[in-house]
């Protein structure tokens, strides 16, 4: 075993990128206008509605305004950490409701089990916000597999084509880079963990771009 520790990335490495594109967001575009409506005064959502008017730069923007936006964030795949936030709360109500599962490729199940089997921290780093990650592993097609994560990484760490996010998670680890495998379908998400020394390998299972990192079409082919 050559890694202590494995973070993996989610749309388009565990799981199909059309789940994200064509189940989460679209839900998330019908839902979140009446969630946010209903619930605009709750603490929890109130306060991604200050930090989403702060960004629009319009701290009285009415909550049609704030909608508004939303929707143009989502349509553009934008990775606003308020706007994730609002999202995994509105998810969370889907997954609750059976309207969907966490949809993940069977080989990345069966290899993540065996990979914690084996005594590997596994992590998780993706711009769903941690409680949408949460919720994708816990409402999983195979079951709740949250006992297998370690620890679990957003964009409150930072983006993820930048450098200093992957310094603050090996801050987390408390790993050498060279023991920790970064796990995307991204080029330019394993480079920046590669300036850093760790070690990557991209997954390609659909049409990804590739770069020059270890290249994987599926999780079984992962050399850990
Ligand atoms: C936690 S599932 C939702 C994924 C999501 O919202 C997203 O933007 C995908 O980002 P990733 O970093 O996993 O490619
Ligand atoms: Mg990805």
């Amino acid at each position: 075993m050559k890694y202590r520790a494995l973070i993996t990335d989610i749309e388009g490495t565990t799981s199909r990128i059309a789940f994200v594109t064509e189940v989460l967001f679209p839900y998330a575009t019908e839902h979140l206008p009446d969630f946010i409506r209903n619930r605009q005064h709750q603490a929890e959502v109130a306060l991604e509605l200050t930090a989403i008017r702060q960004l629009m730069k319009q701290p009285e923007a009415d909550i049609e305004a704030v909608i508004t936006q939303l929707h143009r964030w989502i349509a553009a795949d934008e990775k606003v950490t308020p706007l994730k936030t609002l999202q995994g709360l509105v998810w969370r109500l889907g997954y609750q409701q059976g309207h969907f599962t966490g949809h993940l490729y069977p080989d990345a199940a069966e290899q993540l089990k065996q990979w914690h089997e084996q005594g590997v921290q596994l992590y998780v780093y993706s711009s769903g916000s941690v409680e949408a990650q949460k919720l994708l592993f816990r409402y999983s097609d195979f079951g709740d597999l949250t006992p297998l994560f370690s620890g679990y990484f957003d964009t409150r760490v930072g983006a993820k084509r930048d450098i200093s996010s992957y310094a603050a998670i090996l801050q987390h680890l408390q790993l050498p880079p060279g023991q920790v495998l970064f796990l995307s379908d991204i080029a330019a998400e394993l480079d920046a963990a590669r300036a850093l020394g760790m070690a990557t390998c991209q997954l390609i299972r659909e049409q990804q771009t590739p770069g020059d990192h270890n290249i994987a079409e599926d999780f079984y082919q992962v050399e850990i």
